[in-house]
């Protein structure tokens, strides 16, 4: 017999009032951990024992208090939001899953982390294959009050398994997706889909590539895996750290509380344009110059150029032989004698810089004979490199050598290159292309401001190709081996003695590592985003299909290993050299290790929004299915005409805010028509300020972000650059609620489902 309302009422307080008092003392429990917490972070900092020992013990202690502080501070908000009931053999059991696991002072378990195996029937049941569980339900908690409970009873013996993504707690998912947006991404811990699921607890090692259209979580499910990952392989990737790529500056200002609110904060997160260290690029080149830069070609072309720097005299003075003014007089080293250095140097296939110390010695050793037989002073062989030596302090000596084979840096082997047309055409004449092939290279100077994103895998590429004269470091690292085993030694006494090393928060080699050179207060985040030779744990690529094979080669250098994250939508490319195909793109790293999970729910686009973009899609990649959305809400998609041109756009804006009900808008429009827009739009702000009520943005700069509202000014502007219906495509599918796009010209016959 079905319930009557006061009893269906009188049930539902009973059930809340059960639930507050567990979440009730979850929070308690939480109070008690901060304050023993905040204890002990001050008794390390007031403990005043001397020596070397004692202080590296309380730096440690403060610094990993500190860091506990601010995890127990990070989980507030939603600490606890799920439980399950399992029924096992021995009776039923009730699990509580939350941001953090926390244990009550008898050391019972009182919530379970999201990550911990435990934790993943609340993310994997469906009807069809409940995994144990009998009855899910959401807690919505604000400020500690438990507001209400959304209840999924399974009964696997009723309902079928046909649908593969069925979704999982939909009343708790759609009052989440429900919400304005705030300009900054938000987690979703507490409604993470079955299909995101996989993605977030898959392997470690491997690349996974996750495929899937506009708003189906793949940015928010990436960011989730980055948290699970440190959580279940901490002892890995907190020595070696994560790397997060994100496409620019904005986006990842957008993405940055996601990891912190789920309590990792030490994730480097870079665009491609950060990625060499000292460098932070944000322009980019123009279409037919990034196309060229981001082709792997053009690493045979820095190759050339590279050794078009390494110069007989012939080459670099048009002298056979090598002449040098010196204090003794004019030193002659034979032409031949030259070319023989060069060629075997050439010969030795050592980097650049490398090989730089066989040519510099060999040529002094020539200099230092030549000034013997000038002044007529016999020299004995073992005083020879003693007089190279000498010689080396006149400057005219270092002036020739240099000519010949000069020590270069990665920029100014590409500054001087791009600047001079002939090095241009002869490295490229060297590649094996035509001087019209390379020409759109040449720049005049530039400064380090200069850099586009585009240049960041060339500089990359250069200093690989130069090496670092790296003698004197090599044996300061062999000694430093030997210090590092004693340190890790030392620093395992400090965590058995500290205790931290039983909660598992850390490794002897992590804690050893980060004191050994920049102490304790330098992160693995700090000390690897400082480090171009730093290599990853795990790295994890968002908008990856803009990625140039350069650029990819880049991020490949920074995970030997190939445990990668990657995921994109190839429908929405837009750069020059982006990619067209994962396996393409990425197989050549990892041979039959690349894995492509697709995901095809829509949870940002209303489907009304989503059947307009899908028309695009249909011309921008035909190949790629649309996903289906699972919201209906929202304004109905409209497209307006400007008589007036873009003086009418003000008007418009105001008026689609109106229509969604309030929110953020974002305009979107093409790269020529962007700068008029800002103009009529005075106090809409850019990429930099995503708070803002109204911004205005290019395609390019508004992929991955969400609006409440999207205004898309001109489509036809849109569609006339290169990859111009993925851009289209790319707007189109921004809003949450509301869209309308606004044209001066006709609408385009791709659009024509808005006239109806
Ligand atoms: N399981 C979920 N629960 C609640 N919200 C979700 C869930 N999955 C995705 N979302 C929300 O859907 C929106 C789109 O997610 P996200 O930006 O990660 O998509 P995307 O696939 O990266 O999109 P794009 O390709 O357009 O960049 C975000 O607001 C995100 O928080």
């Amino acid at each position: 017999m079905s319930q009557s309302a006061p009893e269906a009422r009188s049930s539902e307080q009973e059930a809340l009032a059960a639930e507050q008092a567990r979440v009730t003392a979850m929070y308690g429990r939480l109070d008690e951990l901060r304050t023993r917490t905040e204890t002990r972070l001050s008794d390390a900092r007031l403990q005043d024992r001397t020596g070397y020992a004692a202080l590296v013990e309380r730096e440690t202690r403060a610094f990993e208090h500190a860091r506990e502080r601010a995890r127990l501070g990070a989980v507030e908000e939603g600490l606890c939001f799920g439980r399950i009931d399992l029924s096992h053999d021995d009776g039923p059991e009730a699990r509580y899953i939350g941001r953090i696991g926390l244990r009550d002072s008898e050391y019972e378990t009182i919530l379970v982390d999201w990550r911990a195996p435990a934790a993943r029937p609340f993310y994997a049941a469906t009807p069809g294959d409940p995994n144990g569980v009998t009855r899910r339900r959401h807690l919505r908690v604000r400020r500690r009050r438990v507001t209400g409970l959304d209840d999924e009873v399974f009964d696997a013996d009723r309902l079928s398994d046909t649908d593969r993504r069925q979704l999982v707690g939909e009343a708790a998912l759609l009052t989440a997706l429900r919400g304005a947006r705030t300009g900054r991404m938000g987690d979703i811990v507490a409604t993470i889909q079955t299909e995101q699921d996989r993605v977030i607890r898959a392997r470690l090692d491997g690349v996974l590539v996750v495929q899937g259209g506009p708003g189906t979580g793949k940015t928010v499910a990436a960011l989730h895996r980055a948290a699970y990952l440190l959580y279940t392989h901490r002892d890995v990737l907190e020595r070696r750290g994560v790397l997060v790529v994100g496409p620019n500056p904005a986006f990842l200002r957008y993405i940055g509380d996601v990891l912190p609110s789920l309590g990792e904060a030490e994730a480097v997160m870079r665009t491609v344009g950060g990625l060499f260290p000292g460098v932070s690029a944000v322009r980019h080149d123009p279409y037919e110059v990034a196309a060229l830069k981001g082709e792997t070609r053009i690493a045979d072309l820095l190759r050339a150029a590279v050794r078009d720097r390494q110069r007989t005299p012939r080459e670099a003075f048009g002298t056979g032989d090598l002449l040098v003014e010196t204090d003794a007089g004019v030193l002659t080293v034979p032409g031949q004698v030259c070319e023989h250095v060069v060629r075997t140097a050439r010969g030795l296939r050592l980097a650049h810089n490398v090989a730089r110390k066989y040519t510099v010695n060999a040529l002094l050793e020539e200099l230092a004979r030549a000034e013997s037989a000038l002044l007529g002073r016999p020299l004995a062989e073992e005083d020879v490199p003693f007089v190279g030596e000498r010689l080396w302090a006149e400057d005219p000596v270092r002036e020739a050598l240099d000519a010949l084979w000069p020590h270069l840096t990665p920029e100014r082997l590409l500054r001087e290159l791009f600047a001079d047309p002939e090095a241009l055409a002869r490295a490229g004449r060297r590649a094996g292309r035509s001087p019209g092939d390379t020409a759109p290279l040449h720049r005049d100077g530039g400064g380090p401001r200069d850099w586009t994103v585009q240049d960041v895998p060339l500089l990359d590429e250069a200093a690989e190709l130069l090496g670092r004269d790296d003698s004197a470091s090599r044996a300061a690292a062999r000694r430093a081996a030997a210090e590092r085993a004693d340190e890790e030694r030392y620093a395992q006494g400090v965590l058995e003695y500290t205790g931290l090393f039983e909660d598992g928060m850390m490794s002897a080699a992590g804690l050893a590592a980060r004191h050994r050179d920049d102490g304790p207060g330098a992160t693995t985040a700090e000390r690897a985003g400082a480090d171009r030779e730093w290599t990853y744990g795990h790295v994890i690529v968002d908008e990856a299909q803009e990625l140039s094979p350069m650029a990819w080669r880049t991020v490949m250098r920074r995970v030997p290993t190939r445990s990668l994250t990657v995921v994109g939508d190839l429908a929405q490319t837009g750069s020059a050299a982006g990619a067209s195909s994962w396996t393409g793109a990425l197989e050549p790293y990892a041979p039959g290790k690349v894995h492509v999970e697709r995901l095809r729910v829509n949870y940002r686009t209303p489907a009304p929004i989503m059947a307009v973009a899908a028309d695009v899609l249909r011309v921008a990649a035909p190949e790629e299915e649309p996903p289906e959305s699972v919201r209906e809400d929202g304004a109905p998609p409209r497209a307006v005409a400007l008589p007036g041109g873009l003086a009418d756009l003000p008007a418009l804006v105001e008026a689609e805010r109106a229509r969604a009900g309030g929110g953020k808008v974002a305009v979107i429009a093409s790269e020529g028509r962007i700068g008029a827009v800002r103009a009529v739009l005075p106090d809409a702000a850019g990429a930099g300020d995503l708070g803002q009520g109204v911004v205005a943005l290019t395609a390019t700069e508004a992929k991955g972000l969400e609006f409440d509202s999207v205004v898309v000014v001109d489509p036809d502007a849109l569609l006339a650059a290169p990859r111009g219906a993925n851009d289209l495509y790319v707007a189109l599918t921004r809003a949450t609620r509301g869209l309308t796009v606004a044209h001066a010209a006709p609408l385009p016959a791709v659009l024509s489902r808005l006239e109806e």
